[in-house]
């Protein structure tokens, strides 16, 4: 690593580089606040069942997705520990689970897709087919998920993993952007075939060329945000505001400790999780 190149990492405020260790946790207890920040904004799509919903101990997002005429539904990024309520959810808005999406083979929790399956027949899983996993429907860049008069359009944002893909709602209005880009973060590149160049490449190429205003809602968040769009991303983000060297050598020295969970995780998620809790 150069001076120069160093040099202008030192100048940025200390979320730049700070953020990335505090995101780790300790090793123990994943280092998360119970607060929370509101959007006053959503999609003005009309006839859209929207719900993001926490599950607290990986501080994982879970979105749900509806059409109000069809009922027909979609989940993205669901969790084990939290499948029952989302399927309670499903029951009590009258709703139809069509499918239950990953947005990657996470390492930090086990998916909620299996249960939430056996739960709700009828509902098919779907993830990326370079994930490795194992799902009802695989899916690459371009494919669509459809519910109701809705869809969600696959971009393939690899880096954090091969199979991540990021979902954008039909009008560009919402992107489901999984660990790729998290809110003034991004996912870790330092396993499950991380590249900190590729996912620099798909962040600016992919997420950052959406219309500014889109609305980004990650899979995880550790410090009580909920929501950002791409426009404050592009200007906020103490990662993505980095040259590509820059972003890779800061992805390169985050020296995380590993999720706590991730040696039964991703074998569970390779599997499409589990059937029983
Ligand atoms: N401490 C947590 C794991 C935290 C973590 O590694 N998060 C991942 C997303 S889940 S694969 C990540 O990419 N974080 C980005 C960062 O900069 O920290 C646990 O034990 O579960
Ligand atoms: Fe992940």
């Amino acid at each position: 690593m150069s001076a120069s190149l160093l040099a202008p990492l030192r100048t940025l405020p200390v979320r730049a580089i700070g953020v990335a260790a505090r995101l780790g946790g300790s090793g123990g207890a994943p280092a998360c606040t119970g607060l929370r920040t509101y959007c006053q904004r959503m999609s003005q799509l009309s006839g859209l069942v929207f719900r993001q919903l926490f599950e607290p101990v990986s501080c994982t997002y879970t979105y749900l997705l509806a059409d109000v005429k069809t009922k027909e539904a979609v989940l993205i990024d669901p969790v084990l520990e939290t499948a029952e309520r989302d399927a309670q959810l499903v029951k009590e808005l009258g709703l139809k689970l069509k499918y239950a999406a990953n947005t990657h083979c996470h390492a930090d929790h086990i998916t909620g897709t299996g249960l939430l399956k056996k739960m709700l027949p009828g509902c098919k899983s779907i993830i990326s087919k370079h994930s490795g996993a194992k799902a009802d429907i695989t899916i690459d860049e371009g494919d669509t998920i459809k519910f109701g008069k809705f869809y969600l359009d696959s971009l393939s944002t690899p880096g954090h993993t091969d199979g991540c893909l990021t979902f954008v709602l039909n009008d560009k209005s919402m992107a489901f952007t999984g660990d790729a880009l998290l809110i003034r973060g991004c996912g870790r590149t330092d396993f499950q075939q991380g590249s900190p160049n590729k996912l620099y490449q798909s962040i600016h190429q992919k997420i950052f060329t959406l219309p500014g205003e889109c609305l980004v809602y990650p899979a995880h968040d550790y410090t009580g945000s909920t929501v950002s769009t791409v426009d404050e991303e592009k200007r906020l983000n103490p990662r993505l505001i980095l040259k590509e060297k820059e972003f890779v050598y800061v992805m390169n020295n985050l020296n995380l400790p590993k999720p706590d969970q991730i040696d039964f995780a991703v074998p569970a998620n390779l599997m499409c999780g589990v059937q029983d809790k």
